[in-house]
């Protein structure tokens, strides 16, 4: 009994036991290193990782701790930070070797009354009020921000009347389907991209009516032979017009994101799409706020050049996350057509890259991290079908 209180005295001073004074450690149990664990916090979702249900395998013995944590949110950002501090945590116990193990797995989101899109497991859709805010250039360089943190991402430009994903990546080619009539996506910088723009002549002229977009919509998200994605990014037309509803009612959409730049006229009319997302039973994982501001390259004075904490007031009214800001950034424009998107340039100090390019690329990332966390915890189907609707 004696021996027991030492011990514990022992693992709580996170101290070797000195066996010349009759300290001895009990062996750890299981639920000792599970209850060590409920002191490490994600680093994205804020809260700690055994209450999150991440810690899915721990294994002791005498000489060695082997726990594996599976995320639900791409881990490559932050396994190094997570592993230490679970090996902070594990450290007290006083075990010669502690092996973690730290990965991610997206699980599926099943929406009530909407079919899966097969070999999907969540699909975000990226919205705007207003063109020309830069909505298509956020969501291939969101893409490729995910895809560089580890998941398996797809995009579908679902503007079918202006696609401009192709001309983002640079894509010529024309897609083709499979022997089951299945459309093929392409693929560019490890992302499944699909978009109107790879079936017919870029010039034509499309002049479809609803019941003919809706077909048209369908087949391109169940008739595409997307491969095991974590995330099917939807790049919305502008506005709220017979796409975006006709998507409402037939994507089961994880979430969605808004996009706006600081302006009042681009503000007004986020709300519009936010109601149209909110009345559909879609989460609206928060706003995205692009060319919030300008960077000098030169001495990084920065200034707001379209107005500053516009997104930042919209988001606090609406309850909602600001999951970033986006300067501009010279490198966006100047590769548009030329196939190559900021997010996979090198814009790192020795290859010239200037500041601008820079903070727009870690704000990309961030803006990655933030979506990627605000998914996994987001509840599809509550407002359209109450609280018991989701199915995971
Ligand atoms: N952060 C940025 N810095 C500099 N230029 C940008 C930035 N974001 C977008 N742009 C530029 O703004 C223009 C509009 O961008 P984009 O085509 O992505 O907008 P959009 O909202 O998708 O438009 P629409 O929906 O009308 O097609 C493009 O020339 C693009 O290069």
């Amino acid at each position: 009994m004696i021996v027991a209180v030492i011990n514990i005295e022992t693992r709580a001073i996170g101290r070797t036991p000195d066996p010349s004074q009759g300290e001895v450690l009990a062996p750890v149990s299981e639920d000792d290193v599970r209850q060590a664990l409920r002191g490490v916090s994600d680093p994205d979702l804020k809260q700690d990782i055994v209450s999150l249900g991440f810690v899915k395998k721990v294994q002791v013995t005498p000489e060695r701790i082997l726990v594996d944590v599976e995320r639900t949110v791409p881990s490559a950002t932050v396994e190094a930070l997570l592993r230490a501090r679970c090996e902070a945590a594990l450290g007290a116990l006083g075990v010669a070797a502690i092996e973690i193990n730290v990965g991610f797995q997206v699980p599926p989101v099943t929406i009530p009354g909407k079919t899966p899109v097969p070999g999907v497991a969540r699909l975000i859709a990226v919205a705007s009020g207003k063109g020309g805010v830069g909505k298509s250039t956020v969501a291939v360089n969101l893409a490729l921000a995910l895809s560089q943190s580890g998941a398996r991402v797809g995009l579908l430009d679902c503007d079918l009347y202006g696609p401009s994903v192709p001309a983002l990546f640079g894509i010529q080619e024309r897609a083709h389907a499979d022997g089951q009539k299945r459309l093929i996506p392409l693929s560019e910088y490890g992302i499944e991209v699909m978009s109107m723009g790879f079936l017919m002549d870029r010039l034509a002229a499309l002049s479809w009516r609803g019941p003919m977009l809706h077909k048209m919509l369908s087949q391109f998200l169940f008739g595409t032979r997307w491969r095991e994605l974590d995330y099917l990014l939807l790049d919305l037309p502008p506005g709220t017009g017979d796409v975006q509803l006709s998507l409402t009612q037939i994507a089961p959409l994880a979430g969605a994101v808004l996009v706006t730049t600081p302006q009042k006229v681009a503000l007004r009319d986020v709300v519009k799409g936010l109601e149209m997302f909110k009345s559909a039973g879609t989460p609206v994982l928060g706003v995205i706020e692009n060319m919030s501001y300008h960077l000098c390259p030169c001495c990084g004075e920065r200034t707001a050049v379209f107005g500053e904490g516009g997104a930042q007031r919209l988001a606090d009214k609406y309850e909602m996350p600001l999951l970033g800001q986006i300067p501009f950034s010279r490198k966006v424009p100047s590769v548009l057509g030329s196939g190559e998107p900021l997010m996979v340039r090198d814009v790192s100090e020795e290859s010239a890259g200037d500041l601008t390019d820079r903070a727009a690329a870690d704000a990309f990332r961030a803006v990655a991290r933030a979506t990627a966390a605000a998914i996994s915890q987001a509840r599809p189907g509550w407002a359209a079908a109450g609280p018991d609707a989701m199915e995971v």
